[in-house]
């Protein structure tokens, strides 16, 4: 078997035959390899099964919300309640849905060193941790960090779908896909929006700049088998940072929300998506609505593969409401991505929130 050598950051080299089947996978995630993962205490798994599974799963399920006959008394409890919900009748073809993932699926299986030179902007390739990239601009995580989620993806700012031409066919079909995906988001994430935003008594001219659809992007991701799946994360726990937050996943599993103090199973359903609320959509609503705190897993036997839609506010649009001090969409990034640097960990909208800034960790 030919085999190849290569030099990985710099710093470790190892050989590895081409016909390798983790071949596609970025060289910090294939197993075997030399690179010390370390342990990770902060974000170790809890050892017993029953903290993240359904401890009962009728008092537990994520509510469902059928977009055909959107009712807006449900939508309010739900927002308020949980943050998140699966939504039926949507309306995006099955078809669509699973080209997605069948053609997601051929592309993530392309050597790594073929996915870096094929994927270019408006389709960036990153392995790592999302929470560092800045919407539109896939930024390399440190290779050497322990914090790492064990995922690769393509982030995909949908504005510039429409132009983009390429030669190469599966990448060519894989972006239509994508573009028609899209616009399906962008109009489930408006009705949803306007819904909301009638419950909480949005002024017009409020509900127009707090929902921009042309800042929407996808995330396509491949969580990548775990030797270690035990000590880390697909993605750790977090809240999105968007307005609305849809999410369609193949029939894999370990995606969980965060509810009455337990973990909770997102459990996959044929031909339904998850919407959850972002950090943006709680303050609009002064807190009444919740950005839902969730976390994905990863195995040791199956690659799982997600979409993630994101929105937010208009470029300039100031978040106004009484618990919190005015602030932009710009401010919120800006003081998220100084704190990822600073302390490690997004800190998000207490900053914001008045009365709260005297418990954060100082900035260095
Ligand atoms: O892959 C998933 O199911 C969730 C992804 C996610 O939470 C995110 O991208 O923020
Ligand atoms: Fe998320």
């Amino acid at each position: 078997m030919a085999l190849k050598s290569m030099q990985i950051f710099g710093r470790i080299s190892i050989a590895m035959p081409t016909s390798d089947k983790f071949e596609s996978y970025p060289p910090l995630f294939r197993p075997n390899q030399t690179v010390d993962h370390g342990e990770n205490p902060t974000n170790k798994l809890p050892k017993s099964a029953s903290d993240y599974k359904l401890e009962s799963q009728s008092d537990y399920v994520l509510p469902v919300i059928d977009f055909e006959h959107i009712n807006p008394q449900n939508l309010s409890e739900v927002c308020r309640e949980w943050g998140m919900f699966r939504l039926i009748n949507h309306g995006v073809p099955d078809k669509l849905l699973k080209q997605l993932i069948d053609q997601a699926n051929q592309l993530f299986s392309l050597s790594f060193e073929s996915k870096q030179a094929l994927f270019n902007s408006p389709l960036l390739y990153f392995w790592g941790t999302p929470a560092l990239i800045l919407a539109g601009n896939a930024l390399q995580t440190d290779p050497h960090a322990q914090n790492h989620n064990w995922l690769e993806g393509l982030n995909v700012p949908l504005i510039k779908l429409s132009e983009f031409q390429c030669e190469d066919q599966l990448i060519q079909s894989f972006s239509s896909l994508l573009e028609e995906y899209g616009n399906h988001q962008t109009r489930l994430a408006k009705t949803i929006f306007n819904t909301m935003a009638e419950d909480l008594n949005f002024p017009p001219t409020k509900s127009e700049s707090y929902l921009s659809p042309p800042t929407g992007f996808l995330r396509v991701y491949r969580y990548l088998r775990c030797p270690i799946a035990e000590q880390r994360w697909g993605i750790e726990e977090h809240t999105d940072s968007s307005v609305v937050t849809i999410l369609h996943q193949d029939q894999v599993g370990g995606l969980q929300v965060y509810k009455d103090n337990k973990w909770l199973d997102v459990e996959p359903i044929h031909d339904t998506l998850i919407v959850n609320l972002g950090d943006m959509m709680q303050a609009m609503s002064n807190d009444e609505y919740v950005s839902a705190k969730h976390r994905v897993r990863v195995n040791m036997e199956q690659e799982r593969i997600s979409f993630g839609y994101f929105i937010f506010p208009g470029e300039g649009s100031v978040i106004e409401s009484p618990k919190y001090k005015p602030f932009t969409f710009d401010d919120f990034r800006a003081q998220k991505e100084l704190d990822l640097k600073t302390t490690g960990i997004k800190i998000g909208l207490p900053r914001f929130r008045i009365g709260d800034e005297q418990e954060l960790p100082m900035e260095d």
